[in-house]
């Protein structure tokens, strides 16, 4: 037998969820010959030859012939249409909308902006790659929010910080004379989705990429980007005037460093016509900022807001700050310092806050900041790279997540005033609204390393045009698209997709925990007590002690619940009632209290944690029953990750129990096995882990 070569592989992994896999069925087949005779588009805009392009890729795939492409219909029908319609409104959701229909035996793809066709076209051969039929569509669609961006934590030197899918995609020491391929398909994916910027390196920022030299590179990618109807954002050293400069101080009310900027961003245009702006990470963990000068967050968003006066551009600041102190409460941080600044921002400055108050948790209560600066533009900031969620071998559908958040109710205008509508501008008529997923992309040549973590940059994508969508649904069309045609199939890997984060959340961080890490944030360290900062130990977060378990933020504690409306304070305050996901959120709670669920606090965590565990089993059992329904390769790397998740699944589960259970001082319930390792031997397991 001739061993297959190794290097013809199917690309079943880089080409995500565009494969136009030829369709199969003969009927769905014939109908949609009717309608792609040819594609016709008025103009030669290079967005507008994206969109063509792709509608032209998507049919040569799907039905095996190269369609071509003209300036217009000539009256002629069975064609596809790209139409410029009148630009009615000054609202830019209406202007990046679309609308497909058939029209006079066309199908008609219409918007008032080139890159509105490219969305619809995207639209267009979605509904095609489901199968879905051509006579009767009609779709119409528009964004909800302005700003959809991917922020990419990419050092110049190749790594990415908490990226798990090999090195950055973008390969400076080549830029920009050589340009990689891949940017190319890295734009139609996301503009696929709607997404229309990308902040290319790290918010812990180097200072070069101020320079000359790099935003010739970065005006290189900008250049591939363009015509996918995507900015290139950068983030910034907010001490570059020093360090690049050569100033005396980075003070941004020292006249010198306003006019260094002035300077800076100007050159930037120069290269860059359409450069999106930049994003800031100040005065947060160990990051120079305004602060280092006694001035405000607001002080120094405005500085660079002023320097992008005479452009398009924005300015991101980001509102994750928190302050080393022992007695206090990090959740309570970003509200502290951000909302006395309410007003104070220049309208040119987006303020991004990260979902939760702590940071990308499996599970946090929405920030408190949202509904709580109704002045400021509040742009959404969520993390679809794992940092907290297992890497690249968890399967965790992070649909949930964002949902979750988007659709907590704030109730700081009353009923119905949910984060979703804080972000979207609608409750406080924001003009500038932005939606950001840190990104888990790499150089990996399925882009994501877990296969099914394609699906989180897709939901986040899809979420940023229309929050409205369900986790469901999402899920439903990225298998569709992505893994298998076959409806049974469908249903069972939406089903397990739409567990996987509560399955992840019970054997991780139960019942409100969190943090139960240091170090690299994947390897259990819940014993973690000591740091150079009493905020990076574990035991900060769980106050796990002999009376109990969980941070009181009552009033009897930090009162961190103050910083929500009486409504949401209602929800969690009363131990007795408060969701048991929050729980010990919230509350520090004796380890003998019966729960909702009739169980003590004891037992309910150690029943979480071994369900969590062992569902991962149902996990694989659910994946294998799917075999013949995926690609050989994905299948195979699924199955493989899919145990890996298992074994460290029990690795948390053991460290959790055996951890709590030296403070609890019960024996484990006797219907669970106890775990082969003891204590001592679990930590020496992390030890050896997190050797260098
Ligand atoms: C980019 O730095 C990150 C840091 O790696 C990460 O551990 C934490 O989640 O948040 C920081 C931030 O969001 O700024």
């Amino acid at each position: 037998q001739i061993k297959k070569d190794a290097f013809a592989v199917t690309d079943d992994g880089y080409r995500l969820w565009l494969k136009y896999d030829p369709i199969a069925d003969v009927g769905v087949k014939k109908e949609y010959q009717k309608f792609t005779q040819f594609i016709a588009a008025p103009s030669a805009n290079p967005v507008v030859k994206s969109a063509t392009d792709e509608v032209q890729q998507g049919l040569s795939g799907l039905l095996g012939k190269v369609v071509p492409v003209v300036l217009s219909a000539k009256g002629q029908s069975g064609g596809i249409v790209l139409t410029l319609v009148t630009d009615k409104s000054q609202d830019f959701a209406n202007k990046e909308g679309y609308s497909i229909e058939t029209v006079q035996g066309n199908i008609r793809v219409s918007s008032e902006s080139e890159v509105g066709l490219l969305y619809g076209s995207f639209a267009l051969l979605r509904h095609m790659q489901t199968l879905q039929s051509l006579s009767a569509i009609t779709l119409r669609s528009s964004p909800k929010v302005r700003y959809r961006m991917l922020n990419h934590w990419d050092n110049h030197d190749g790594t990415i910080e908490r990226g798990y899918a090999g090195s950055s995609l973008w390969k400076w020491y080549e830029l920009p004379e050589r340009i990689d391929p891949r940017y190319r398909d890295y734009a139609r994916a996301n503009a696929s989705l709607g997404i229309n910027g990308s902040v290319l390196n790290n918010v812990n920022a180097s200072a070069r990429f101020m320079s000359a030299e790099y935003i010739e590179k970065v005006a290189a990618i900008a250049n591939v980007f363009r015509p996918y109807g995507i900015k290139v954002y950068l983030s910034v050293y907010f001490a570059a005037p020093k360090t690049l400069g050569g100033l005396g101080t980075s003070d941004p009310l020292n006249p010198q460093v306003q006019a260094w900027w002035a300077a800076k961003v100007k050159e930037i245009y120069q290269y860059i016509p359409d450069f999106g702006g930049f994003l800031v990470k100040a005065n947060s963990e160990g990051e120079p900022g305004p602060q280092d000068y006694g001035r405000t967050h607001a002080d120094g968003a405005n500085m660079l807001a002023a320097a992008f006066k005479p452009y398009d551009g924005v300015v991101i600041w980001r509102a994750f700050v928190y302050k080393s102190d022992p007695k206090g409460d990090r959740f309570k941080a970003a509200y502290e310092e951000f909302t006395p600044l309410d007003g104070q921002f220049d309208e040119k400055v987006i303020v991004q806050v990260k979902n939760g108050p702590i940071d990308f948790q499996p599970r946090e209560p929405f920030s408190p900041l949202f509904g709580n600066m109704p002045k400021t533009p509040l742009g959404m900031e969520f993390q679809l790279t794992q940092e907290y969620l297992g890497f690249a071998t968890h399967a965790v559908y992070e649909a949930p997540i964002f949902k979750e958040c988007l659709d907590a109710d704030t109730y700081v205008n009353g009923k119905g005033s949910t984060v979703a509508r804080i972000v979207d501008g609608t409750l406080h008529g924001y003009a500038r609204t932005a939606m950001a997923g840190v990104a888990n992309t790499g150089s990996v040549r399925n882009w994501t390393g877990h296969p099914l973590a394609q699906a989180n940059w897709y939901a986040f994508g899809r979420l940023t045009w229309d929050h409205q969508l369900s986790s469901e649904q999402i899920a439903r069309e990225w298998v569709a698209l992505t893994l298998t045609k076959d409806k049974k199939a469908n249903t069972q890997i939406v089903n397990m997709m739409l567990h996987s984060r509560d399955i992840y959340v019970d054997y991780n961080t139960p019942l409100g925990l969190s943090r139960p890490w240091t170090g690299v944030h994947f390897a259990p360290e819940p014993w973690q007590n000591r740091s150079s900062r009493p905020d990076w130990t574990a035991v900060y977060y769980h106050k796990a002690d002999s009376v109990g378990l969980g941070f009181d933020r009552t009033a009897n504690g930090s009162n961190a619940l103050a910083q929500y409306r009486p409504e949401v304070q209602r929800q969690w305050s009363n131990p007795d009632s408060c969701p048991l996901p929050y729980l010990l959120w919230f509350h520090h709670v004796s380890w003998d209290k019966k729960l909702s669920t009739g169980q003590t606090l004891w037992h309910e965590v150690c029943s979480r944690l071994y369900a969590g565990a062992d569902s991962v089993l149902w996990m694989q059992q659910q994946w294998d029953q799917v075999k013949a329904h995926i690609n050989p390769e994905t299948f195979a790397d699924v199955e493989a990750r899919l145990r890996t998740q298992h074994k460290e699944a029990i690795w948390w589960r053991n460290a959790w129990v055996l951890y709590l259970q030296s403070f609890a001082r019960q024996p484990i319930p006797p219907k669970f096995k106890k775990p082969e390792q003891t204590l001592e031997q679990v930590i020496k397991s992390v030890d050896v882990y997190l050797l260098r």
